[in-house]
């Protein structure tokens, strides 16, 4: 083990009790009968930060992130698993944890102080920076108790980055804050990761881990689901949280590689209004890169002697069904084979412009310059696009910058 934090298979179980009473019943039973559920919050997490990397938890309500900082941070044990730290932490994990409610703001930036090892003339020489960080004016010298979560927040962060942690956590406290509170926050986060300091950072804006993280674990039910660069887990994470909105449940739409509706001979349907038919389609795979290549393969059977005009056409979507763009042989002036027959066209994207996310393609089959469909497939193949950090938005569209003055 050589990362500042270093966490091997840990496991921690929740006792879930129906009845208060059943706590006190089960630890005075004279044979230990069990009044409890086991239930599992974190299931074999293992990980390795190392220092100075900023590290971006994502996962949605429930999913075992402040469970796992508070492992990192001691507050809680683990039912089993080693955690080695190797640096002093300071950790924000929920507003108000830390402070003494009955203390005022400046006494308890001397608590926090003692707490983390500091001596109070240490802390006589940090307290101006703190308080001035902390901006809360007179409420400095009230009691805690009487805090704004906001105030909470600012108190909180104030002393948190103020203390040259080796390893800064922060538990979704910069969410109170305003927007000018938070930039603070941020620039002064990102001075401390220039100096090496190690952060771990929770957020539901995705976007912020982004663009402040170098990398990111994605937990899920208790267990890491991707980890890496931050921009790759953000887009995997994003594309699953849209998915379950969109399906209110837990289920991910499955990448496509290929969809085949075909039997291995030709045959005529009996059917007289089948006038052709899409067969198979492959994509060549479901993961990309921006910029790579995409090669679809449409298989497509014709009944008739011959369809004149028959062309075939490609659409991407989004997930939502955003229609992103839908060229077809005919627009493009490509004779595709209209005989009767099994044939096959390739659709090549020779470098895909698309940053981030899930797409879809739609394939079909029409005549009479696309008026007429002979055959469609919706969704019929998925892929899936993941990068690391170089831009934001849907396509990267060329440009170039000038400096005019
Ligand atoms: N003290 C506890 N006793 C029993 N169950 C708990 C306890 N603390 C947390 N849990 C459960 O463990 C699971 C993980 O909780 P945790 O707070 O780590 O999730 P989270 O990802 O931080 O969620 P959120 O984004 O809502 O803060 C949840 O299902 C929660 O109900």
């Amino acid at each position: 083990m050589d990362g500042i934090i270093d966490i091997k298979n840990i496991v921690k179980s929740y006792k879930l009790y129906d009845k208060p009473m059943d706590r006190f019943k089960e630890a005075i039973h004279p044979f230990k009968k069990n009044y409890h559920k086991e239930f599992v919050a974190l299931n074999g997490i293992t990980l390795s930060v190392e220092k100075g990397d900023a590290i971006g938890i994502l996962g949605k309500n429930g999913s075992g992130k402040s469970t796992l900082l508070k492992l990192i941070t001691g507050v809680l044990t683990p039912t089993s698993g080693e955690i080695e730290i190797n640096g002093k932490i300071s950790a924000i994990l929920e507003l108000g944890a830390g402070f003494n409610p009955e203390y005022t703001g400046r006494e308890n930036i001397y608590l926090n102080g003692l707490m983390m090892g500091y001596t109070r003339e240490k802390m006589d020489e940090k307290i101006g920076a703190i308080i001035d960080f902390a901006d809360i004016g007179v409420f400095i010298d009230q009691a805690v108790k009487v805090y704004s979560s906001g105030m909470f927040a600012r108190l909180a962060f104030a002393v948190s980055i103020n203390v040259e942690p080796d390893i800064l956590i922060v538990d979704e406290a910069l969410a109170v804050g305003d927007a000018r509170f938070q930039t603070k926050c941020i620039d002064k986060m990102k001075e401390l990761k220039s100096k090496g300091t190690t952060i771990l950072f929770v957020s539901h804006a995705s976007e912020q881990v982004k663009r402040f993280c170098n990398k990111a674990v994605w937990i899920k039910n208790g267990r890491i689901e991707a980890e890496g660069d931050s921009s790759e887990v953000v887009d995997l994470y994003e594309d699953y949280m849209r998915y379950s909105n969109l399906e209110n449940s837990d289920d991910v739409i499955e990448l496509k590689e290929s969809a085949e509706v075909s039997h291995d001979d030709f045959v005529i349907p009996s059917n007289p209004d089948i006038l052709s038919l899409i067969t198979k389609v492959n994509i060549n795979k479901n993961k990309f890169k921006t910029f790579d290549e995409v090669e679809v393969e449409v298989e497509y059977e014709v009944y008739e002697k011959t369809i004149p005009g028959l062309l075939v056409g490609v659409a991407l979507y989004t997930p939502d069904r955003e229609y992103i763009f839908g060229p077809n042989t005919h627009l493009e002036k490509v004779k595709i084979p209209d005989i009767r027959g099994r044939h096959k066209v390739k659709y090549v994207i020779p470098s895909l412009p698309l940053l981030g996310g899930t797409y879809q393609l739609d394939v079909g089959l029409f005549n009479n310059e696309g008026i007429v469909c002979l055959d469609y497939k919706q969704d019929v193949v998925s892929f899936n696009i993941t990068n690391k950090y170089f831009s934001e938005g849907l396509v990267y569209i060329n440009h170039k910058w000038e400096i005019l003055n």
